[in-house]
This record gives C-alpha cells, sequence and structure tokens, in this order.
C-alpha cells in the first residue's frame, strides 16, 4: 500500500483518465428551499440542478488551453511530486459533504491493479477502434475497449 504512493505518473494518468471520462457524468442536486448560490442565482424550493461533470472536465476556462488533451504531467509539480487540485475542480467524485467515501480507496485499487497489469502485460489499442461514450447514467464506451495483450518476458 505504500509502495503506490509512489506512482506519481500512474497517479497522474488515472486522473485525467477521470476528468476526461468521469465515470458520473451527470450530478443532479436538488434545492429544499429557496437560496442564493455563490454565483448569485438565485434558485426557487425543488429547483433541479444538473451538473455536467463530463464537460467540466473540458472547459477551457478551468483546465486552460489543454484541456482536451490526455496530459498526466498537469498533475505533477516541478518539484515530481503529486499537485493537489481542489475537488471542487476537480469534480469526477464529487465535492462538499456528498463527497465520494471510496475516492482514497479507489485510488490504491487502481494503482495495485494498473500497474500489476502493465508490469505483466503489453496493451495496444486496437487502431481506429470507435471511442464513443454511450447514453448512460454511469459513463460506458458504446463499443467497448478493444485492444490487443500480450504478455512481457522478463
Ligand atoms: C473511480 C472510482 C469512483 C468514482 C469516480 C466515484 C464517484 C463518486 C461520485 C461522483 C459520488 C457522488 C454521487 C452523487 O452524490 O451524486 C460518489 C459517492 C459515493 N461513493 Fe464513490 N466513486 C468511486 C469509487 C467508490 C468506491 C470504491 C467506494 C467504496 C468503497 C465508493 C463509495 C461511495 C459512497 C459511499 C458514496 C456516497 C457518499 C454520500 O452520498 O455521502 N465510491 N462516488
Amino acid at each position: 500500500m505504500e509502495d503506490v504512493k509512489k506512482l506519481v505518473y500512474l497517479h497522474g494518468a488515472l486522473c485525467e483518465g477521470l476528468r476526461l471520462f468521469p465515470p458520473v457524468p451527470i450530478e443532479r442536486k436538488q434545492s429544499l428551499k429557496r437560496d442564493t448560490l455563490p454565483s448569485g442565482h438565485c434558485v426557487n424550493p425543488n429547483t433541479i440542478i444538473l451538473l455536467f461533470t463530463y464537460a467540466m472536465g473540458r472547459f477551457e476556462e478551468i483546465w486552460g488551453k489543454d484541456c482536451l488533451e490526455f496530459k498526466p504531467e498537469r498533475w505533477i509539480s516541478e518539484k515530481g511530486e503529486t499537485i493537489h487540485v481542489p475537488s471542487y475542480k476537480f469534480i469526477s467524485f464529487n465535492a462538499g459533504p456528498r463527497t465520494c467515501l471510496g475516492k482514497d480507496l479507489s485510488f490504491i485499487q487502481m494503482k495495485m491493479v494498473a500497474s500489476t497489469i502493465l508490469r505483466n502485460y503489453r496493451i495496444q489499442v486496437v487502431e481506429n477502434h470507435p471511442t464513443t461514450p454511450a447514453h448512460s447514467i454511469v459513463l460506458l464506451m458504446k463499443h467497448g475497449l478493444k485492444v490487443i495483450i500480450t504478455k512481457r518476458q522478463f
């Protein structure tokens, strides 16, 4: 478990995957009573607010000109350490009181699974395979992801 903390580049790669393809692409909230949002917008009781987390991960105003690029480096400081990004910016695990309780655990799991697979196998994405998202509450790939897997020789 201690070892996975050292996987700074893998952490950046996972964050980029989650930023561009958040498994929960839309959040739904509903006001209980009349309220004013930090933006100044007034909401009436029972107003449904949808947060499009998929779009938020791709906003130029939030992530800069290279927002559509997959760049694990954006999560790594000049010293080679992981940059902490506030959850209101990196919204894939939600933020505030209802933030995902499994966030830290899921990073440990993802790192253990990814590092074990990558250490033992070469994964090559099949060229020109369509990577279209499916319309769904959780983000799925319409046609899956076709890859060629070969065992690494040590
Ligand atoms: C990459 C993996 C994961 C992602 C992207 C993710 C994302 C999220 C998001 C966006 C929410 C807020 C849902 C909402 O309120 O509309 C949430 C809630 C939650 N997640 Fe996760 N999650 C992940 C893995 C996990 C794991 C592994 C666990 C448990 C071990 C977990 C436990 C929870 C719980 C208990 C809540 C509800 C928190 C509350 O409402 O107070 N999650 N998650």
